[in-house]
């Protein structure tokens, strides 16, 4: 079989709502640098996870929402490449398809939103806070136990326009996409990953193909990011192990500094009674191992029932 050193055409399947437009745009812009004379274009769609808007996406369930769209559209060749937030991307992905690059991180962290005020400790005895992800809501409860947590779904536009319509007191987004739409001085307050600990790949981007075109693997890989990548390995290990779903209140974050792995990981009760947490240091190497030695020990010191508890049956993915 003929080897082609570089791409001819590359055609990127998207989301299209505007922090994914911006993802892929971005991708396609480092993919047009990287390979001048390819014709790099975005094919837009919309998934599942975009058209249900009026339940939480833990209740409505099912694996990779906001990516079965994009898969059909790698496996019937109207796209070469599927460009995710890593957070939605589901740790146990069909052989058929493969990660095949994440890109470099933005701010892992939760962002504080609000009008009027400018911390979670600022805000008064009974106050709305919004938030879909249970990993959110299991944290402020129990760092915040007087404030009252509401569903709010929808895309960032869409969450900062209830917001500012008054229907909550603050709300809870990833600072990545803030940032990622022009909107950093919505950021109040990064809460800190003490308070909040991220979900598993939290601002960083993913790169989705057929698992049977490893030429695209080859052309993809200059744009991986080794930090990126070592860190949201061990995370995803961590919610891999433990069935990882956005129907559990389910964090995980690492930090590389000096070749040295700080994992960490933490499953709760929804209401935030129950944090079982773990951490693990060990080298950048063992990522994975490190990432799965720390959700054996969440099952150890509770996690397993509290996931047993959670999940009668089948288990879906990651939001938030
Ligand atoms: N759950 C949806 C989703 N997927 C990725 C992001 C933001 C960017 C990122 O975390 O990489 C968001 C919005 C949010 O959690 O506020």
């Amino acid at each position: 079989m003929k080897q082609e050193s570089t791409p001819g055409k590359l055609v990127i399947a998207t989301r299209a709502s505007r922090l994914a437009l911006w993802q892929a745009e971005r991708v396609k812009a480092r993919l047009q640098a990287l390979y001048p004379s390819c014709e790099v274009s975005l094919l837009e769609m919309t998934t599942r996870g975009d058209q249900i808007l009026d339940r939480s996406l833990s209740k409505i369930g099912g694996k990779g929402l906001f990516i079965k769209e994009l898969e059909t559209a790698l496996l019937d060749g109207s796209a070469d490449l599927a460009v995710h937030s890593l957070k939605d991307v589901p740790v146990d992905m069909d052989d058929m398809f493969r990660l095949s690059v994440i890109l470099d991180r933005d701010d892992v962290r939760d962002a504080f939103v609000s009008n009027d005020y400018d911390s979670l400790e600022a805000l008064p005895q009974g106050a709305v806070v919004g938030t879909s992800s249970l990993r959110r809501e299991a944290q402020i409860r129990a760092n915040y136990p007087h404030l009252r947590v509401q569903p709010l779904r929808g895309n960032l536009d869409t969450r900062l326009g209830k917001l500012d319509r008054g229907e909550y007191a603050a709300i809870i987004l990833a600072a990545a996409g803030l940032r990622r739409l022009g909107l950093p001085d919505r950021i109040r307050n990064s809460i800190s990953i003490d308070v909040s600990l991220p979900a598993a790949g939290q601002g960083a981007l993913g790169i989705e193909i057929l698992a049977s075109r490893p030429e695209m693997h080859r052309w993809l890989q200059p744009l991986a990011c080794r930090q990126a990548s070592v860190c949201c390995e061990a995370e995803r290990a961590v919610s891999r192990v433990l069935g990882g779903s956005c129907q559990v209140p389910l964090a995980a974050h690492a930090v590389l500094e000096d070749e040295t792995l700080r994992v960490r990981g933490l499953v709760a009760t929804p209401d935030g009674a129950r944090i079982v947490r773990a951490e693990k240091t060990g080298p950048a190497s063992e990522a994975v191992a490190l990432g799965e030695s720390v959700a054996r020990e969440l099952i150890r010191d509770g996690a397993g029932e509290i996931l047993a508890a959670l999940l009668p049956g089948d288990t879906g993915q990651a939001s938030g």
